[in-house]
C-alpha cells in the first residue's frame, strides 16, 4: 500500500488461503460486521466477457457457449486446470484487468458517503497476483487437508480427480519468505466464530496500533 493511499480510517485486508479453508465464509461473517468485500475471483468472471476476443484468440472459440456469445467457464477451466502453461496464459490475459477493476473499487468504497469499517480483498492467489501492494496486511485462512477435502466434496460435489486437480493448481499460493512489504497473519480456520474473532482482534491490536505481526 502506498503511502499517499494509506487509509486508516477504511483500512483493506487481504484474505487469502487454499481451496475450501473458508476464506467467503469468514469474509461473509465480516461483512455482517460493517466490512465490504471485493471478491477477486467474481472481477475473474467479469473479466473474462472483457476479454472476450483476446481468449478466443489464445484459446479458440470452442472455448465459447454454444450461442458463441460468452465464454464457457466449465469449458475453458477443464482446458487451464490440467494445463499449468494454458492457465498462465489466461492468467496473462485477464489478471492486469481485474487488479485494475480492484484498485478502481477500493477507491470507489474509500470515497463513498458511507465509509465502510474496511474492505476485504477476497483471494485465492492474492499473492500470484500481487494483490498484496494494495493491502494494509494479509489474512492467511488456514485448515487441515483432510478437513478442506470433505468440505470440498460436500459443497462442490466434485470426482477425486477433478478435487486432486483443483488442488495441484493452488500448490504455490503461500510464499515462501514471508512477504517484506505487508503484514501476514495465520487464522486457523476450524471454527468460523472463534476465527472471525482472532480477526477482529488482528485488526484492532495490529492494524488501527500499526505494531508488528506476532
Ligand atoms: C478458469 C475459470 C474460467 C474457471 O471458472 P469456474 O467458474 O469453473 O471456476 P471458479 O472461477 O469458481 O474457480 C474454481 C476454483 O479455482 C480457483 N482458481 C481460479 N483461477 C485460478 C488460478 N488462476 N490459479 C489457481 N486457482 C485458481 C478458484 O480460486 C476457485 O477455488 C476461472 O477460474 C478463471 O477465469 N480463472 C482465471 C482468473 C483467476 O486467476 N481467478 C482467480 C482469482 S482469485
Ligand atoms: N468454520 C467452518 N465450519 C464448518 N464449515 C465451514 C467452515 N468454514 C467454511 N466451511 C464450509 O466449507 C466450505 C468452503 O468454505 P468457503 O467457500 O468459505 O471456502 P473458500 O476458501 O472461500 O473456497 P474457495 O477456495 O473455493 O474460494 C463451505 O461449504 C463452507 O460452508
Amino acid at each position: 500500500m502506498r503511502e499517499e493511499e494509506a487509509n486508516s480510517d477504511c483500512p483493506v485486508l487481504g484474505i487469502t488461503g487454499p481451496y475450501c479453508s473458508g476464506k467467503s465464509t469468514l469474509a461473509q461473517e465480516l461483512t455482517r460486521r460493517g466490512w465490504v468485500q471485493i471478491e477477486v475471483d467474481r472481477l475473474g468472471h467479469e473479466s473474462l466477457a472483457r476479454k472476450k476476443n483476446e481468449i478466443v484468440t489464445e484459446f479458440g472459440s470452442a472455448v465459447l457457449s454454444p450461442d458463441g456469445t460468452s465464454v464457457d467457464r466449465k469449458k475453458l477451466g477443464s482446458l487451464v486446470f490440467s494445463d499449468p502453461r494454458r492457465l498462465e496464459q489466461l492468467e496473462n490475459i485477464v489478471h492486469p484487468d481485474m487488479k485494475a477493476r480492484s484498485e478502481e473499487l477500493i477507491r470507489e468504497y474509500r470515497q463513498s458517503q458511507d465509509l465502510p469499517t474496511g474492505i476485504l480483498l477476497n483471494a485465492a492467489i492474492l499473492f500470484k497476483m500481487e494483490l498484496e501492494s494494495l493491502c494494509d496486511a494479509v489474512i492467511w485462512v488456514s485448515a487441515p487437508l483432510p478437513l478442506r477435502i470433505i468440505r470440498a466434496r460436500k459443497r462442490d460435489g466434485l470426482s477425486w480427480k477433478e478435487l486432486f486437480r483443483r488442488f495441484s493448481a493452488q500448490k504455490k499460493l503461500r510464499p515462501q519468505l514471508a512477504p517484506g512489504n505487508v503484514d501476514m497473519y495465520k487464522v486457523d480456520n476450524l471454527q468460523k466464530g472463534r476465527a472471525v474473532r482472532r480477526i477482529e482482534r488482528i485488526v484492532r491490536d495490529r492494524l488501527w496500533n500499526r505494531t508488528k505481526p506476532t
